[in-house]
């Protein structure tokens, strides 16, 4: 028989891609990095066009595939797809002409605190975080959705009038990559929607009224692996689609993270540190949340748990220093130019863009530089801005540590910063533990590519996947604890500055409404050009 393989769609915030894995699950080949640009037509917004999405995700399996034709790899041999993806991210369209009705949401939008806020007077955030392990945040999806019905007329009638559909970006792909136009999810992206019940993994009937909506528009959800359709017209067509999970849990199933306790941090545009709980939601004191970390089987008591610290920024500065800044012209250049300076002279970059997520969860808080003296220069800028993922995983992994009541020995790294050696030395610094990072650090992508293997039953084994997993660089802790006390705390108080900066974190409206300052400039200019005219008219006629 010839070999077998699955490809894996990798569909992020910031780029998309699609890797094949061979019978080991190891990668074989894959496709370029095609950047999902983001759009952002006012502050604290971020969107996506939703097409984009899909056509990069369509472009990087034609460039996965050419990739596997050099290896003489046929399609016919790719058994399985999987999908992983930037998770909340929204979208609402039109189930008959397959259109979107607004661009996508994207998971850190801070658009929606007035949502927000008129959802938290109907219900309190600690009921809601009882039944779906979220509290009501402007991260997650419903509140997303209930801003669209709200400011959006194109959503709300649809709704309306039956024809809406809404997903996360994995239900987006499916439904329009499969030829049966599957409207499905995952419990991973389901649990992120702050709709459904973590316990039955199923849509709660008291949350989804909350955000206002009947459960025609929402996906069924499934497993992680089960079948969610099957590939139309591409050099796939037919394959089953046998692996749907969201990118932060594939990236623990990725590093094989399969006992509770155990624990990874990806660093991608965001930075999520998941640890693994268990087969109970476990509910904390501290600002973690509760959310499946997988289900294999279609039992729902194989479903796996995970308490996580989501930050909203972490290489998301890097492109700021790329874009906004122009410091360095690509990531990758940031490592060079931190390491040209010793240390940061004491200068700490907090990149609240738009707000905090774990553990403040604070919409009035933005991005801070402190320390600032004549002798900073761009690369202390820099060295500070990459230290700021240290220091925030750092909170994370404190808050976790306490929830799971035993310290963290070692930290599992992944995404694409984490390619950067002194960025995961000032990591394993600042938390004071070996950071492991793996020989191949596409974790994520590899998730999903497990997910969907072990449905048709080419990847039979957690154990056996674990085992083939390979350390690639270990990075030990080389400050005293003093110096590492002493940076923890001067963070805090850099923190401190940027909270509150926001005094009405609520968005400002759609249509600009002019102070009355500019009402009575204008009036006044109406009327003085009215004159004119007049006057000139009069000269004329004379
Ligand atoms: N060498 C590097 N050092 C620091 N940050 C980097 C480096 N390379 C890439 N990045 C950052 O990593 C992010 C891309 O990682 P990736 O895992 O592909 O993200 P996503 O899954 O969110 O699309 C970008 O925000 C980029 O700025
Ligand atoms: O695109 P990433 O890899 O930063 O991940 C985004 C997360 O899924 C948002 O919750």
């Amino acid at each position: 028989m010839s070999a077998q393989y699955v490809i894996a769609i990798d569909a992020g915030t910031t780029s998309t891609r699609a890797i094949l894995y061979n019978r080991r699950c190891n990668s074989v080949c894959s496709s370029k990095k095609n950047e999902n640009l983001p759009l952002h037509p006012h502050a604290g917004w971020a969107e996506h066009d939703p097409m984009l999405l899909l056509g990069n995700a369509k472009l990087s399996i034609e460039q996965c595939l050419a990739e596997a034709k050099k290896l003489s790899i046929k399609p016919s041999q790719i058994k399985a797809v999987g999908i992983t993806n930037q998770r909340e991210t929204t979208v609402v369209w039109d189930r008959n002409t397959g259109s979107p009705l607004y661009n996508a949401i994207i998971w850190h939008d801070a658009r929606t605190v007035s949502t927000m806020e008129t959802l938290r007077k109907k219900f309190k955030s600690e009921q809601v975080r009882s039944i779906s392990g979220l509290p009501i945040s402007t991260y997650f999806s419903g509140v997303k959705l209930r801003w669209m019905i709200d400011n959006v007329p194109e959503v709300a009638t649809a709704i309306e009038e039956g024809t809406a559909l809404f997903g996360t970006v994995d239900t987006w792909l499916v439904w329009n990559l499969s030829m049966e136009k599957s409207h499905v999810t995952d419990v991973t992206n389901a649990g992120r929607t702050m709709m459904m019940d973590i316990r039955s993994l199923s849509w709660d009937p008291t949350l989804v009224d909350l955000i206002g909506v009947s459960t025609d528009i929402l996906p069924e959800i499934l497993p992680c692996s089960a079948e969610f359709g099957h590939m139309a017209d591409t050099a796939l067509k037919g394959t089953v689609i046998s692996g749907v999970i969201g990118d932060q849990q594939s990236a623990l199933v990725g590093q094989a993270c399969f006992e509770t306790g155990e624990a990874k941090n990806t660093y991608g545009t965001g930075c999520f540190l998941i640890v693994n709980s268990g087969t109970k939601p476990k509910f904390t004191n501290s600002y973690l949340l509760t959310t499946p970390a997988y289900q294999f089987e279609s039992n729902p008591d194989s479903c796996v748990y995970s308490l996580e610290g989501s930050i909203a920024v972490a290489g998301a500065a890097i492109t700021w220093l790329r874009d906004n800044l122009g410091i360095i012209r690509n990531a990758p250049e940031v490592e060079d130019l931190a390491m040209s300076v010793p240390d940061t002279d004491d200068v700490y970059v907090v990149p609240a863009f738009s707000g905090f997520l774990a553990p403040y969860w604070r919409e009035d808080a933005r991005g801070t530089i402190v320390g600032i003296t004549q002798r900073t220069t761009r690369a202390h800028i820099a060295r500070a801005t990459l230290e700021s993922m240290a220091y925030k995983t750092q909170k994370v992994l404190e808050a976790s540590e306490k929830d799971m009541g035993v310290p963290l020995r070692q930290l599992r790294v992944d995404g694409g910063a984490a390619v950067n050696d002194l960025l995961m030395q000032m990591q394993a610094d600042i938390v004071g533990t070996e950071v492991l990072r793996p020989s191949d650090v596409e974790t994520t992508a590899m998730g999903a590519a497990f997910a969907a293997g072990h449905f048709i039953r080419l990847y039979e084994s957690l154990d056996e996947f674990r085992e083939s997993r390979t350390v690639g660089k270990k990075f030990i802790p080389m400050i005293t604890e003093e110096e590492r006390e002493r940076k923890i705390s001067r963070w805090n108080d850099a923190v401190e500055r940027s909270l509150g900066w926001v005094l009405d974190p609520r968005p400002k409206p759609l249509i600009w409404i002019p102070p009355p300052s500019v009402v009575a400039a204008f009036a006044v200019g109406a009327a003085v050009g009215a004159t004119a005219m007049a006057l000139l008219c009069r000269y004329k006629k004379a």
